[in-house]
């Protein structure tokens, strides 16, 4: 489904990102892990073109990125700061954005909203949301449209629990229905629930990525990181 090699991405003389590869099979849940600035938001902004790499092959169901349009299809992208029109309301926005992945289900975008139960603010701009709403839309509009791969960085921030559990049903009824997620957290209590396979990345490396039936054998999420963490130079 999606396939990265050989990705190298430096800021100037800071190297980020040093040869990450990465192969997501169609219905993985992998949750993408690691510390602070070990470059997982860099891996993400780099495979949904909001950064270009310096070097490395991206591909989705084998379109290869630099074919624009019909690589943006293949996925929906929900960043960590979401940025938006504030005086535009959330509902029109959402409609803008199905009809250019031609995803206009108008009954199945309701059942979303009822499902994080947005209904009372869905027609108020986006200007007066709060962080969590903002990601409840975003939540929305990807799980209406339903593309073959969904990327999120940190998608679990500021949802309250009501909405964390929606989350969880959607995202498995999205993935039993064929699409494929991957998501970066650092909640790895939850991370163990949600995933199929775990990638731990370190200093813009690929350290560890195994399904999580295998690494469970070991100890807890949370007790492997942490040894990965010290051992890994
Ligand atoms: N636009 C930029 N210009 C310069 N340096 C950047 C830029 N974006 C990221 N970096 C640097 O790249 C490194 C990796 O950042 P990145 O945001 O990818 O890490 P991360 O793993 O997502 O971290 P976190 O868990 O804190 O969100 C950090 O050292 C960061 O300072």
């Amino acid at each position: 489904m999606l396939l990265i090699e050989d990705l190298q991405k430096s800021y100037g003389q800071h190297e980020v990102l040093k040869g990450v590869a990465l192969k997501v099979e169609k219905g993985e849940i992998l949750g993408f892990v690691g510390g602070n600035g070990a470059g997982k938001t860099t891996t993400l902004n780099c495979i949904t073109g909001l950064v270009e790499q310096d070097y490395g092959k991206v591909m989705i169901n084998t379109v290869p990125k630099s074919q624009s349009l019909a690589y943006k299809k293949q996925f929906y992208f929900i960043p960590d700061t979401i940025h938006v029109f504030p005086n535009i309301a959330a509902y029109d926005w959402i409609h803008f954005v199905l009809g250019l992945y031609e995803k206009t289900d108008d009954a199945k975008l309701q059942s979303f909203i009822h499902i994080f139960g947005m209904e009372k603010s869905i027609n108020k701009p986006m200007g007066t949301f709060s962080y969590g709403m903002l990601h409840k839309m975003a939540l929305i509009t990807a799980f209406t449209i339903s593309p073959p791969i969904l990327i999120m960085d940190e998608p679990l921030n500021g949802l309250d629990p009501l909405a964390v559990v929606a989350f969880k049903n959607c995202l498995k009824e999205y993935v039993e229905n064929g699409g494929t997620v991957l998501f970066s957290t650092h909640l790895l209590d939850v991370a163990e629930k949600i995933c199929r396979s775990i990638c731990f990345l370190k200093d813009g490396k690929i350290i560890l990525h195994e399904y999580l039936e295998n690494l469970l054998v070991d100890g807890s999420l949370e007790t492997i990181f942490m040894e990965k963490q010290a051992n890994e130079g």
